[in-house]
């Protein structure tokens, strides 16, 4: 059966559902309802109900959803069910962070190369990674399949890096860097900017603040 297409709000969602059932799972609890999942997220319940039947009926009335199969379900929309290997440039301390942070492999998700520009960077050690020079990025693309590349070099040199990545073959990019890059429409860019999060959060905190204020006249 041919499967619908996912709304983009759905698949931001899907990722953080897995979360969830991933800890559930840790603590060997086999079921969960869309009432307590709901609660967990602080989401509707009616909604994670929707979102989930768009695959399919796959909670059961009273019993819930069952954490493995709904794991082993979510892994297949993303298609993470095989791994997808990803490539990070830039060994910087993000680099390093990201490198060492393996809680990717639980996911699927597995950085088997970095690469750096820096002479004296080239052949150091970042976990059981060695860092490679930018010369061997599109042969190493190739050689182990890599779809998805990491940018954590300066925002000066973010598109230049992409440029090459792009031209290695790379399917999906995720740029750390603060800038916007351009990338033909067949590759996916997302930018993860923690700058920006904090930015919003500070906003809510002052409406918070605001809001109170404005609780404490009436
Ligand atoms: N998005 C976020 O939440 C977030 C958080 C922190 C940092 N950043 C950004 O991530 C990037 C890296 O930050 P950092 O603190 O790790 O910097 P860093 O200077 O420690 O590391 C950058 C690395 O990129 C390498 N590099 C530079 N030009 C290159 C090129 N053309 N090709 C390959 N490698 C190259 C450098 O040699 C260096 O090892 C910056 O753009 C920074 O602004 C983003």
């Amino acid at each position: 059966m041919k499967q619908a297409k996912i709304s983009d709000a759905v698949v931001k969602r899907l990722p953080i559902y897995l979360q969830v059932l991933n800890e559930l799972k840790a603590r060997e609890i086999k079921t969960i309802s869309s009432q307590e999942l709901g609660s967990r997220l602080e989401f509707n319940p009616a909604q994670i109900r929707k979102d989930l039947a768009y695959f399919g009926d796959f909670g059961r009335k009273g019993i819930g959803y069952e954490v493995d199969y709904l794991i082993d379900k979510i892994r297949h929309i993303l298609k993470i069910n095989q791994t997808i290997h990803v490539a990070l440039i830039g060994a910087g301390n993000l680099g390093h962070a990201l490198c060492n942070y393996n809680k990717y492999s639980n996911d699927n998700m597995q950085i088997v190369a970095v690469f750096d520009s820096y002479e004296p960077k080239i052949g150091t050690k970042i976990n059981t990674l060695t860092v490679q020079p930018m010369n061997e990025l599109a042969e190493t693309i190739k050689q182990h399949n890599i779809r998805i590349g990491i940018i954590t070099v300066p925002a000066q040199e973010a598109q230049n890096v992409a440029n090459q990545l792009i031209a290695g073959g790379i399917e999906g990019i995720l740029n750390f860097a603060p800038t916007i890059l351009r990338a033909p429409e067949e590759v996916r860019v997302q930018h993860a900017d923690f700058t920006k999060e904090l930015l919003s959060l500070a906003y809510y905190l002052n409406n918070k603040e605001e809001e109170q204020d404005e609780s404490s006249v009436d």
